[in-house]
């Protein structure tokens, strides 16, 4: 049985990262001398949003999954405050600021971590877990310049009518989770032709101001691709942002895809 651990273990330092019920703090193991990610999460918020079931699948799923570019889950604890998750530390933080400081990336850059993506999902396709919140808030860099994707909190077995209460963007959600219909690993096809586009122009395809302009945008997968996207990068998205699931590129076939072969590790 893994070993107990609690708070004492660690000497905590700043905190690096915040998101739902919490925060995330860097903090390093005493005894290992190894450096961690602690995300700490307030057993009140989690009780008063009723979360604890969506916590409880979140560190099912992902203390079951390895690969390199899905954050380990490496242990878990609580005290009477604090369900504190042991994750592994991305030394790069998080895609979503890179995002914010250099506006859009370049395609070489998308391209491998899309590329890397498109390996993480079809891990977990594989093992029947769709991830349902591929957004680039919830992708993390490491220090080799690695996508990890983190926090399964919305992660589901596969297939699902689970009704998932949209919180936060709305642009990520494809049309059958919109209309409420039965839905199933598909739907990351869908998300990862919207962080294409995202990492690739600045913006998401669907975006706009209000959650109903964005809802009618994406039910009729109404997008236009800007000038400077090359032909490729324009081909892999309009392959992936299809209305019906059956239509998406799989997982095997945007790896041979003409964009990210082109810019594999050379
Ligand atoms: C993805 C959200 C999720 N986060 C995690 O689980 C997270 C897990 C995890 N592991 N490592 C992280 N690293 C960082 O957050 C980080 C941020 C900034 C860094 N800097 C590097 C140097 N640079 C110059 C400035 C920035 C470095 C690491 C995070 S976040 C979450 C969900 C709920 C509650 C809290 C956090």
């Amino acid at each position: 049985p893994p070993i107990q651990m609690s708070l004492k273990n660690f000497d905590v330092g700043r905190g690096i990262g915040k998101g739902q019920f919490g925060r995330v703090f860097i903090a390093r193991e005493k005894t290992s001398g190894y450096i961690v990610a602690l995300k700490m999460l307030s057993i009140e918020e989690l009780i008063k949003a009723n979360a604890e079931r969506q916590l409880r699948r979140e560190v099912e799923i992902q203390a079951n999954l390895r690969h390199p570019n899905i954050l380990r889950l490496l242990g878990h604890f609580h005290d009477n405050i604090f369900f504190v998750l042991i994750l592994e530390y991305a030394a790069k933080g998080e895609l979503y600021k890179q995002l914010v400081k250099y506006g859009r990336l370049k395609e070489k850059k998308v391209s491998r971590y899309i590329a890397q993506m498109a390996e993480a999902l079809s891990y977990i396709h594989k093992k029947h877990v769709i991830h349902r919140d591929i957004k680039p808030e919830n992708l993390l860099i490491d220090l080799n310049d690695e996508i990890k994707i983190a926090d399964f909190g919305w992660s589901v077995h596969t297939p699902s009518q689970r009704r998932k209460t949209f919180c936060g963007t709305l642009d990520y959600i494809p049309p059958e989770m919109i209309e409420g219909k039965e839905h199933d690993e598909k739907v990351d096809l869908w998300s990862l032709g919207v962080l294409c586009y995202e990492l690739l122009t600045g913006t998401a395809p669907f975006e706009e101001p209000g959650n109903t302009a964005t809802y009618k945008r994406i039910a009729k997968v109404e997008f236009t691709l800007p000038d400077h996207l090359s032909y490729d990068a324009r081909d892999l998205i309009n392959s992936l942002l299809q209305r019906d699931p059956k239509r998406r590129l799989p997982l095997k076939d945007v790896l041979k895809h003409p964009w990210i072969r082109k810019y594999k590790k050379t």
